[in-house]
């Protein structure tokens, strides 16, 4: 939780004024975060100065393990925050690619579990790992990447967390996780649990033990409209201690996470918080 408020005050200290285009809005900007998550020892990084919906964030998690490319799935799985940016972002309206209502494209877990190689062959990146992982193997490319700029095009968002780089020493599993863009109010928010919790559950599968995920942001901003509740009421609140994830110990394969697993697999203990603070989201 230090990590995160000091990195909010950064930003409100030393942050630039940046425009931003898309959404044509003005983002406080600071380049470069490195934030780290001890996951051997089950300090699950859940904001406690506001009260942080952690379950729509393993939901997200779940959906890119998955390969889901529809809002809707993604709402099944027990979170809305596909919504916006399948249905309402004017250049993904308008796009040909769109294949209607709820509609994502080619993002994320698809470019994960189904990158399309150049004799039309599908590259499931997230099971190589897996296989590898299990075996003990690490080849120093035990890397899933959703950045395909080739597939641009054909998706509402390029992805922001774009890269996940699983390493072993010994049985002990890391996670390096790369974000080219970070909002830091909203996103951020879910960005630590899904980095927590992806090498949680990879360790499980792969009968190893979770060490540290790393995590590495370039662009960390806040935008404008976001700002006042970040500087005057979530920076103003003292942080509490950080509560323990429980992940049900039935699931043991990547195949269980295809098909069964919800989220009241999930459980969070000693979450104490802040109330809710509700950001602006720009779409
Ligand atoms: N501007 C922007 N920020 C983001 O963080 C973001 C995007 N766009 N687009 C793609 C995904 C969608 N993500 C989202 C979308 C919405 C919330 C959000 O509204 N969170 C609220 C309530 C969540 C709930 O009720 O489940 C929050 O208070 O955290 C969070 C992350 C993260 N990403
Ligand atoms: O997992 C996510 C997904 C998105 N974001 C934020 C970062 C930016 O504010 C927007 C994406 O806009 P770009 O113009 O494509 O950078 O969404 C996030 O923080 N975490």
């Amino acid at each position: 939780m230090k990590q995160y408020l000091a990195l909010c005050q950064r930003i409100i200290e030393q942050g630039h004024w940046v425009v931003n285009e898309r959404t044509g809005k003005r983002c406080l900007t600071v380049i470069n975060a490195d934030l780290e998550y001890q996951v051997a020892d089950n300090e699950f990084p859940l904001i406690t100065t506001r009260k942080s919906y952690w379950k729509a964030a393993i939901a997200e998690l779940l959906g890119y393990i998955r390969g889901y490319s529809n809002a809707a799935d993604f709402r099944a799985l027990g979170t809305k925050t596909w919504d916006a940016n399948a249905n309402d972002n004017a250049a993904w309206l308008a796009n040909p690619h769109r294949k209607g209502l709820d509609d994502m494209g080619r993002v994320y877990g698809v470019q994960g579990r189904a990158w399309a190689g150049p004799e039309g062959q599908v590259i499931d990146q997230l099971k190589k790992v897996v296989d590898d992982l299990r075996q003990g193997k690490d080849d120093r490319g035990e890397i899933i990447t959703f950045y395909n700029p080739g597939e641009f095009d054909r998706g509402c968002l390029r992805p922001c967390m774009h890269t996940h780089n699983f390493s072993l020493l010994g049985d002990t599993l890391y996670l390096t996780s790369y974000q080219r863009s970070c909002d830091v109010p909203l996103g951020l928010n879910f960005n630590q649990v899904q980095v927590f919790t992806f090498l949680a559950l990879m360790a499980q599968i792969c009968g190893l033990k979770p060490g540290v995920a790393y995590h590495k942001i370039v662009n960390a901003h806040i935008y404008e409209d976001q700002l006042p509740l970040m500087r005057d009421v979530q920076l103003k609140r003292q942080p509490f201690p950080s509560p323990k994830l429980t992940i049900n110990p039935k699931i043991q394969s990547l195949q269980d996470l295809e098909t069964w697993v919800t989220l009241d697999d999930f459980a969070v203990e000693g979450y104490q918080c802040h109330p809710a603070i509700q950001y602006p989201f720009s779409v």
